[in-house]
């Protein structure tokens, strides 16, 4: 009894508290006791996995998962400390974190058992607030992603989900398109860091050493990688329609992870108005560029124009026009499989390697040395050779660290037919996740003496070879796995990498640092600690540090 009024008590609490994802979550407890009910009525012989334990059966789990998925990661992580699957259920349904190389084989197999649309479903509904006639088309669509329509499907029905992988494999995954993005990347990024050094200078009170300036490094990356992440592969007329998309975009992450569950709207009235705020601007923007653009001129098979930005983007809009979806749902699209995929998990993961590089001031040297060698004068300019810079050892090692440490995706499928996993005959209707934040810091995989798991060492995939450092991740990739895998893996990864070290060698070579301490967020003031990952990103996208950096900071070039 004591255990049920300290949970109320909680309940009212977090409510209190405006915790926007426990709240939905006390929406749904009526309908959780009713599936709970159902299901202990359905005697099964079946072997079961082993479960994870919860103080109120059916109701514990649930609870901690919505609210709380950093407890909940560290206690699955004991769980599976001894064995590689362990169950719990969500709102009545099974759902099963798998670990281990051979699990994550079969759970990025491509199989007739295994699916993902219904995920993808669960996005384009609550995150981009799609129409639901709309979201009827993508439901309808049972033709799978593989070039011949599954069987049983109408051989001349529209394949959304065929047409939309397609286009995203040709335009983002080919070195072609993820080159020309990278290039137009790295101009308007060093064209951004620029324009926000001269302003810093311009409002700065120091004049003493009029060179020097202060900034924050949060702040810094949130406008400049994500403008220039945007104008690469929306164009720039994206900002002529909606000059504050930055602050609407930043504004919605905020509530990603509490949308994505689809909350009842009268008792989140604020997390659906931040996402009509940016998603109703990427609706206009989408309409007025696909009336602007001459899809009969001679930018249409361009690598970059003003109005559309890359020919991904190009070749995507059209396709959404085409399809007939209404300008609500093109706007969905545009902000969320745009802007939110272009920045929700680079900005994060590079403000982490920022800020490493700068604290380690030896580190900082060594990156510069090693990114010397990628740095080509060409027609007055400055710029990296992609192809040198991708394949500097050290700067490799550090991609992987912070993609390691600070991507923290459940990367998500669904059993649609039998299948088993370790021993184990998981039932239709179950859900997997595979935590990358539990295989990413598996001790026995990546820990080395002096260097655990845990801990961001920037040599950790550097081997010397008489004398020449070379790069080798540690672990395999059945333990590494940001992007997903299989046929779902991230289109965008080719270039998220580019954009990543692109990032890190400009902001190494480009200015001078000096630390000058840690912030806290929130107030503004001095922390005395450095930061940890946010807890309240776990398990959903790119973690940011909880604690931002001020530095002082000199152009070089
Ligand atoms: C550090 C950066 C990034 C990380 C960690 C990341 C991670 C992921 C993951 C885990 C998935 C799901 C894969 C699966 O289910 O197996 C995904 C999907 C996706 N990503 Fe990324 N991503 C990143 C950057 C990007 C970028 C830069 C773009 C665009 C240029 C992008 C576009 C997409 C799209 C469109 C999908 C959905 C694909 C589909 O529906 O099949 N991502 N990403």
């Amino acid at each position: 009894m004591y255990a049920l009024n300290e949970a109320v008590a909680n309940v009212r609490h977090q409510i209190e508290s405006h915790d926007t994802r426990f709240t939905i979550l006390v929406g749904s407890l009526g309908l959780l006791f009713l599936l709970a009910l159902a299901l202990r009525s359905s005697p099964t012989n079946q072997k079961q996995a082993p479960m994870l334990s919860e103080t109120i059966p059916y109701v514990s789990n649930t609870l901690q998962y919505m609210t709380n998925m950093n407890t909940f990661l560290a206690r699955t992580k004991k769980a599976l400390a001894k064995r590689n699957i362990v169950g719990f259920r969500l709102g009545g349904r099974p759902f099963y974190f798998l670990t281990s190389p051979p699990n994550i084989q079969t759970f990025f197999r491509t199989s007739p058992a295994i699916g993902f649309e219904t995920f993808i479903l669960v996005a384009i509904t609550n995150m981009m607030g799609a129409t639901p006639k709309d979201v009827a088309k993508f439901a309808h669509d049972k033709s799978g992603r593989q070039p011949n329509p599954a069987p049983g499907t109408a051989e001349d029905a529209k394949r959304y989900w065929f047409d939309m992988q397609t286009m995203m494999h040709k335009y983002l995954s080919t070195t072609h398109y993820s080159d020309a993005l990278a290039r137009t990347y790295q101009r308007f990024f060093n064209r951004e860091l620029d324009a926000y050094y001269d302003s810093l200078l311009a409002n700065s009170s120091a004049k003493d050493d009029p060179e020097w300036t202060e900034m924050r490094i949060i702040p810094l990356l949130k406008a400049t990688m994500a403008k220039a992440a945007i104008l690469s592969l929306q164009g720039e007329y994206i900002f002529e329609v909606v000059p504050d998309l930055l602050d609407r975009f930043w504004d919605y992450d905020k509530v990603l992870s509490t949308i994505l569950y689809g909350p009842p709207k009268w008792l989140f009235p604020g997390v659906y108005a931040k996402a009509e705020r940016f998603c109703g601007a990427t609706a206009k923007f989408h309409q007025a560029a696909v009336a602007k653009f001459d899809w009969e001129g001679p930018d249409r098979e361009k690598d970059w124009d003003p109005v559309l930005g890359s020919r991904f983007w190009r070749e995507f809009s059209r396709w959404l026009t085409d399809c007939g979806f209404t300008p609500r749902t093109c706007g969905g699209f545009a902000g969320v499989t745009g802007i939110v995929a272009i920045n929700a998990n680079t900005v994060p993961v590079c403000t982490w390697a920022i800020m490493e590089m700068i604290r380690g001031q030896e580190l900082l040297t060594r990156l510069r040395d090693e990114i010397a060698g990628a740095l080509v004068e060409e027609d007055g300019e400055t710029r990296f050779d992609l192809q040198r810079l991708v394949n500097l050892p050290l700067l490799q090692s550090v991609y992987v660290e912070v993609m390691r440490l600070r991507v923290s995706i459940n990367v998500t499928r669904e059993v649609v037919q039998p299948l088993e996993v370790d021993g184990y005959l998981l039932k239709p209707g179950s859900v997997l996740q595979a935590p990358t934040e539990i295989s990413h810091y598996d001790e026995a995989v990546w820990g080395v003496e002096g260097h655990p798991a845990a801990e961001f060492w920037a040599e950790r995939h550097v081997k010397y070879v008489d004398g020449v450092p070379v790069f080798e991740m540690r672990g395999r990739p059945t333990d590494f796995f940001p992007y997903g895998g299989g046929v779902a893996i991230c289109p965008g990864r080719h270039f998220a990498k580019q954009e990543i070290m692109l990032t890190i060698a400009m902001l190494a070579s480009k200015f001078e640092y000096e630390f000058v301490g840690w912030v806290d967020i929130a107030s503004g003031r001095p922390s005395d600690r450095p930061p940890i990952n946010d807890p309240k990103y776990a398990g959903a996208a790119g973690v940011p540090p909880d604690r931002d950096m001020r530095v002082r900071v000199k152009r070089l070039w």
